[in-house]
């Protein structure tokens, strides 16, 4: 039997309420031990699932700990599918942070992180990827992202991979019962039929593999880093982004020394937009040290604003630039075309074919939308812009797809070159398991404490 778990359910700090969350078979007698209903009668019964009034108070010395609002909740109809109750106290740490060390003292141990969360999946309420989608709504930082997990929450991601399993599970049947009984009265698994399936449930899988990077982008946010030479303007797109003034700007090249990081949400996809130190040769200590910073945000983003100033001469320092960005994503921002323009665009064509051009003057925010747009253009390239929420958001789904796409493809090679089905029939094992895998029927133990410790505490 399961012991008993506790834990803080609410965020950290001050708030209007605070729960305390037990789960386990203990949870009815610490309930019954520290919580005292208002019209407390001889016998009292806590109701299932009714909302009671009454104070938390240690039973060792009758000290009232918080005025609060319990609930007990009887198994199996309960998140975690055993019995469950919440205490609702004052949202102060003191009050919470007591309540848990009597619930403590009293019966239960506390929580791991996720370990709700855990149990709801071990007794099967949930699969795999919806307890995993519970964290991502946790962590979702835009509605889209937000949609998306709730979907998975809700079962679209492990509706769509059981498909692809039964589609194969039929298949596996079949080879099954072709080597096993050939010469019975069963129609024929033919290579060309095999085939024929194989690449039917491939193209499934491919289609769910096409959602990944954007999936990934609106799961976990892009990293964006404004990149240039001094005096460009970079800070003052970063503040245009915001909408708001963050950095500092001024005339003087050198201006931003540190990299500045600020979290937004550009129509829907979370960004990490980071200001950099303009990059040039200095012999100043703590110049250098911000430039050094630049590069490394330069090395780490996913995509570059690289700005440039079209007043001045382009430099050898925007050369070196532009030569570092070589074929990374990148958006170039042709800035201050307020002003008279000393260099012709025909020549950043040549040099960067692969980048999207955008002409912005930052002083009037001209341009800043297009930037925006081609973020968001950016993110969405290379899959097919999807509106409902099925879209492999998670890495570990991903990568287990893409095992079962391989296994399929080992097996459709197989089967060009005639092999016998026993070996197909290996191959299409694997790729069975792989997509188990991502909703939770054949995994090891480790991947399940692996996914749950991410979780924070209480959920
Ligand atoms: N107070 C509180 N709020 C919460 C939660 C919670 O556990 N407690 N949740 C969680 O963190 C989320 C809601 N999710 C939940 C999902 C299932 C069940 C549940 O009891 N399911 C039962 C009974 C369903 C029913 O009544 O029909 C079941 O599935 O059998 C509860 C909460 C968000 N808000
Ligand atoms: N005329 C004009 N001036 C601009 C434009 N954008 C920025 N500036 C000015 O250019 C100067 C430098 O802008 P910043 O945003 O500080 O440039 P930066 O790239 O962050 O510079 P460092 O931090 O020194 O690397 C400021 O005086 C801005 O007001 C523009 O579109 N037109
Ligand atoms: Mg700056």
């Amino acid at each position: 039997m399961e012991d008993t778990i506790a834990a803080i359910a609410t965020a950290y700090g001050e708030g209007g309420i605070g729960i305390v969350r037990i789960s386990g078979p203990n949870t009815y007698d610490i309930l019954k031990k520290i919580f005292v209903p208002r019209n407390r009668k001889q016998d009292w019964k806590m109701e299932n699932r009714k909302m009671t009034y009454g104070h938390i108070m240690d039973p060792k010395d009758g000290q009232v700990v918080d005025e609060v609002l319990s609930v007990f909740m009887k198994e199996p109809h309960t998140y975690t599918k055993e019995d469950v109750a919440e205490i609702n106290c004052h949202g102060s740490m003191v009050s919470l942070r007591k309540t848990l060390e009597l619930v403590l003292r009293n019966g239960a141990r506390l929580a791991e992180p996720g370990e709700f969360t855990k149990r709801a999946f071990l007794n099967g309420r949930l699969d795999l990827s919806q307890a995993e989608a519970v964290i991502d709504l946790i962590k979702a930082k835009t509605d889209k992202s937000f949609d998306v997990a709730m979907g998975q929450l809700e079962g679209v991601l492990s509706e769509e991979v059981g498909k692809i399993r039964a589609s194969l599970l039929d298949l596996l049947v079949n080879v099954t019962v072709n080597i096993d009984y050939p010469d019975e009265d069963i129609e024929e698994l033919t290579y060309e039929k095999m085939e024929d399936e194989i690449s039917q449930i491939s193209n499934m899988i491919e289609k769910l593999l096409s959602t990944a990077d954007s999936g990934r982008l609106i799961r976990e946010g892009l990293n964006v880093a404004i990149i240039g030479k001094p005096n460009v303007g970079k800070s003052s797109l970063m503040n245009e982004l915001l909408k708001e003034t963050r950095a500092i700007v001024t005339e003087i090249p050198g201006t931003t020394r540190d990299t500045i990081e600020e979290v937004l949400n550009i129509r829907n996809i979370p960004v990490r937009l980071i200001d950099t130190a303009g990059i040039r040769e200095t012999d100043d200590k703590i110049e250098k040290i911000g430039i050094e910073k630049s590069k490394k945000s330069f090395n780490e983003a996913d995509l570059i604003l690289f700005v440039l100033d079209v007043s001045r001469e382009l430099s050898e320092e925007d050369q070196e630039i532009i030569h570092y960005i070589g074929d990374r994503k990148a958006i170039v921002l042709i800035n201050k075309i307020d002003l008279e323009k000393k260099w012709d665009l025909t020549f950043l064509k040549e040099q960067m074919p692969n980048a999207s051009v955008i002409e912005t003057s930052l002083k009037d925010r001209f341009g800043v939308e297009k930037v925006e747009e081609e973020i968001v253009n950016m993110v969405y390239s290379g899959s097919v812009r999807q509106n409902d929420s099925l879209m492999v958001t998670n890495v570990r789904h991903k990568n287990l797809l893409e095992q079962a796409k391989s296994s399929l493809a080992d097996a459709q090679s197989m089967t060009a070159a005639r092999e016998a089905m026993d070996f197909i029939e290996v191959d299409l094992k694997s790729a069975y398991d792989s997509l188990g895998e991502i909703t939770g029927e054949t995994v090891s133990d480790d991947i399940i404490n692996e996914v749950f410790s991410r979780f924070c505490l209480g959920k």
